[in-house]
């Protein structure tokens, strides 16, 4: 028997999902044991391995998330918010621990998520790298350290097929400042602008977004105060950089008790 973590990874074809596979491909501590796609998919019944091109894998692509899920120790999830939500309670089913880098989550969204928490181990982050998640943080002691007379912006860039904006990482660097300011970020943040929209409300933490190309993935927090500006950036080169992070909270969820985590208690930050 293989002493190997045993991951099913939803939304295979996807491009983060077939990142996924390569990563834990390379992996000598993981395995893929289960490939969730959509029902009606083309994927649904074929080997994995044959439909990514390569050589046949014994892994079966299913629309059923329960039966791949039992057979694995934790789910790796990068879908859409109404999927991860019905992966979520499959897991709880199942006791399958569940990482979830989707995003575009509504506040109610979340709320149901957390219920799941009692069930299992959830790691859930908006951004799965290391450099994002020390970002946060500095974001937050230079939020704590300038005044309100530093307007602070954030501005993200990514790739014409990305469906949900501001972007995961925009919305955790953004609650970043807000923390650091110690106020309400659903009181303070200017999402679009358009038109006479006024002078810009000081406090007010700015969101801005890009779409374009292949855009991996571009993130600043502009701090724009009284004659000077301070920027702190966060370049993703490659798609391997979130699914090498999930794969460590993957198996960083092994033997953990239920509740809700996040990659700052992965990553011990
Ligand atoms: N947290 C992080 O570090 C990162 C998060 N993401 C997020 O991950 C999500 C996916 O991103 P991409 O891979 O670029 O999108 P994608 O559109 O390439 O892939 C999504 C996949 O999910 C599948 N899917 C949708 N509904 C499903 C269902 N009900 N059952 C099974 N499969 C289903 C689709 O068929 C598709 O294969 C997005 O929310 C994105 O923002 C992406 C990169 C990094
Ligand atoms: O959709 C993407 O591609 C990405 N999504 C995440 C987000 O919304 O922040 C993380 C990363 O920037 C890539």
């Amino acid at each position: 028997m293989s002493n190997l973590a045993r991951i099913a990874i939803t939304g295979a074809s996807g491009r983060m999902g077939r990142m996924l596979i390569e990563t834990i491909g390379q992996s000598d501590k993981a395995e893929v044991t289960g490939a969730v796609e959509r029902p009606g998919h083309d994927w649904i019944g074929q080997d994995l391995g044959l439909c990514l091109g390569g050589a046949e894998t014994g892994v079966t692509v299913t629309d059923d998330a329960a039966t791949a899920f039992a057979a694995a120790d934790v789910v790796i999830d990068f879908t859409a918010p109404a999927a991860t939500l019905g992966f979520a309670s499959a897991a709880a089913e199942t006791g399958t621990a569940h990482v979830i880098g989707t995003t575009g989550f509504t506040d109610e969204d979340l709320t149901a998520l957390s219920a799941f928490g009692g069930d299992i181990a959830i790691v859930r982050a908006g951004n799965m790298s290391l450099g994002v998640n020390l970002l946060t943080q500095i974001t937050k002691q230079v939020a704590a350290a300038l005044g309100p007379d530093y307007d602070i912006e954030v501005v993200e860039a990514h790739h014409n097929r990305k469906v949900d904006a501001p972007s995961g990482t925009a919305l955790m660097l953004g609650q970043a400042a807000a923390d650091g300011r110690g106020v309400d970020l659903n009181e303070v943040s200017d999402r679009g602008r358009d038109g006479i929209t006024g002078a810009r409300k000081q406090g007010d933490i700015g969101f801005a977004v890009i779409r374009g190309g292949g855009i991996v993935g571009e993130h600043d927090v502009i701090f724009a105060g009284p004659g000077e500006r301070l920027i702190l950036r966060h370049i993703a080169d490659d798609r391997g950089l979130f699914a090498r992070g999930a794969l460590t909270a993957a198996l960083w969820t092994l033997g953990k008790a239920p509740g809700e985590y996040d990659m700052l208690d992965v990553l011990g930050l």
